[in-house]
């Protein structure tokens, strides 16, 4: 039998979000664990390498943890990581001014998952982009950005969506996607 994986995240809706799409089957039990861990500043991949790193001299066992970007192509992918501190601060309608003095309001959701299977092995990334564009909020305000991203080839927002439908098409659905092709197939249980 495999271990358990150690979620580690501090945000009670992607741990919702993750757990729908992943479904079942899935070969590996998966243990949440509410730690907010501090996050490096710089590029996508090297924060959610650090951020696994740091999770897994905590937990000392496997680690899971998820990175989500908001970047907005006219401001050349910002606020990206940092969308995070601009959403607490400017909420939805912030967020959508910030683009009011730009034509291309077009943006990409990206999730980024990062594995280890204990605090000395490497870490391993899956990524999901979703393309979309920043809009004037619309639907529940339940889950941070979704009411301002409508993901291209479709009329509602994130947050108008069901769960469902989001969760069939969503950047996290992308990345779960792929990590769960990496358990199923790829992964030579080195530590089990
Ligand atoms: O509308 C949304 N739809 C989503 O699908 C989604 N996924 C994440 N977020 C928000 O974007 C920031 C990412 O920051 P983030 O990745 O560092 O997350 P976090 O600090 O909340 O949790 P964690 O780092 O402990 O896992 C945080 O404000 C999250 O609430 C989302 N908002
Ligand atoms: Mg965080």
């Amino acid at each position: 039998m495999s271990k358990p994986i150690t979620f580690v995240t501090g945000n009670a809706k992607k741990l919702d979000e993750v757990i729908s799409i992943l479904g079942s089957p899935f070969t590996r039990q998966i243990i949440p664990k509410k730690v907010d861990l501090p996050e490096l500043q710089g590029e996508v991949d090297e924060i959610c390498i650090k951020k696994c790193e740091e999770a897994a001299r905590h937990v000392q066992g496997p680690v899971i943890v998820e990175d989500t970007c908001l970047c907005f192509n006219a401001m050349k992918g910002l606020p990206g990581p940092y969308i995070k501190w601009f959403l607490e601060r400017l909420g939805p309608e912030g967020l959508y001014t910030m683009l009011e003095g730009w034509d291309d309001k077009s943006a990409q959701a990206i999730c980024t998952f990062a594995y280890a299977a204990n605090a000395h092995s490497k870490v391993i990334l899956f990524q999901g982009i979703t393309e979309g564009h920043i809009v004037y909020p619309r639907g529940p305000r339940d889950f941070g950005w979704d009411p301002c991203f409508q993901p291209d080839g479709y009329d509602k927002t994130y947050a108008e969506l069901a769960n469902t439908e989001k969760n069939s098409i969503s950047h996290r659905f992308k990345a779960v996607n792929k990590m769960k092709d990496y358990f199923n197939n790829d992964s030579l249980e080195q530590d089990s």
